[in-house]
């Protein structure tokens, strides 16, 4: 009994916040030629939603050789939707990268319509923020704003301010993810995702718990309020993420 979010997200057919978890793989190939077997592996395995990280493309500074990349990747995806992620260093981003090179690498791949959903950090500057929302807009496409907590887990009043100020900076997608240094850090954010869906954030959310320790936050965290969970496919893009199949499979129990 998956919880649903007031406001659903339809992309390409799939509803975010609605009855079915989304499972996400994402992809990190470095090279042209290992992202598109890796987008040919990934997309037989059928998830929800694929995820491109861009930052761990070797040519992710270069607009015109990411998006062309993406127009040849994108018929190998049997219309799964793309989330494309071009992570910032400083959360967790493969490389360091200029606002400039990331914002033009953005904007020339939405241009392409295959870029379905943007996924950019709270933390960037406001300028850079509202040009991204500007380019998804005018190119119909959705955006995550998202924030990443590599060291700890923040209290649950923090967590929720978070995921309230994402949505109030214009993300049709709040994110959170944070890392536990306990079990009773998991269930805060548990709590964090519940006390949000059911108080001021109305769009559909993704929360997670990193590592060991919060892997169950991959599992039930769409009983409090997560729309997607990200699973592994081929390679994992982040610690403690789970097969897909596995996480397809409980929560069918669930
Ligand atoms: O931000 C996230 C969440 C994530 O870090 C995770 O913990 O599953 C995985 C990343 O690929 C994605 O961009």
């Amino acid at each position: 009994m998956k919880l649903e979010s007031k406001v659903k997200v339809n992309v390409r057919n799939r509803i975010f916040g609605g009855e079915k978890t989304l499972a996400c793989i994402p992809m990190v190939a470095v090279t042209r030629e290992a992202l598109l077997k890796e987008a040919d592996i990934c997309a037989s395995m059928n998830p929800d939603i694929i995820e491109w990280r861009v930052d761990s493309f070797e040519l992710a500074g270069d607009a015109e050789a990411t998006s062309r990349t993406l127009v040849e990747m994108a018929p190998l995806l049997n219309d799964i939707p793309i989330i494309f992620t071009f992570r910032i260093a400083r959360e967790g981003g493969a490389k360091e990268y200029t606002q400039e090179e990331r914002l033009a690498t953005i904007k020339a791949c939405l241009e392409t319509g295959y870029a379905d959903v943007i996924d950019i950090e709270a933390c960037n500057e406001p300028e850079f923020i509202a040009a991204v929302k500007e380019a998804v807009v005018a190119n119909n496409s959705r955006l995550i704003i998202s924030a990443h907590n590599f060291k700890s887990t923040p209290s649950e009043e923090e967590m929720i301010a978070i995921l309230e100020h994402e949505q109030e900076l214009g993300a049709d997608i709040p994110k959170l993810a944070v890392m536990p240094q306990s079990f009773d850090d998991v269930l805060a954010l548990m709590r964090a995702t519940y006390r949000a869906r059911t108080g001021n954030v109305i769009q559909p959310m993704i929360t997670m718990s990193m590592a060991e320790v919060g892997k169950i936050s991959r599992v039930i965290g769409n009983l409090y309020g997560s729309d997607l969970s990200f699973v592994v496919g081929q390679n994992a893009s982040a610690p403690g993420q789970i097969p897909m199949n596995t996480a397809r499979e409980l929560w069918t129990l669930l």
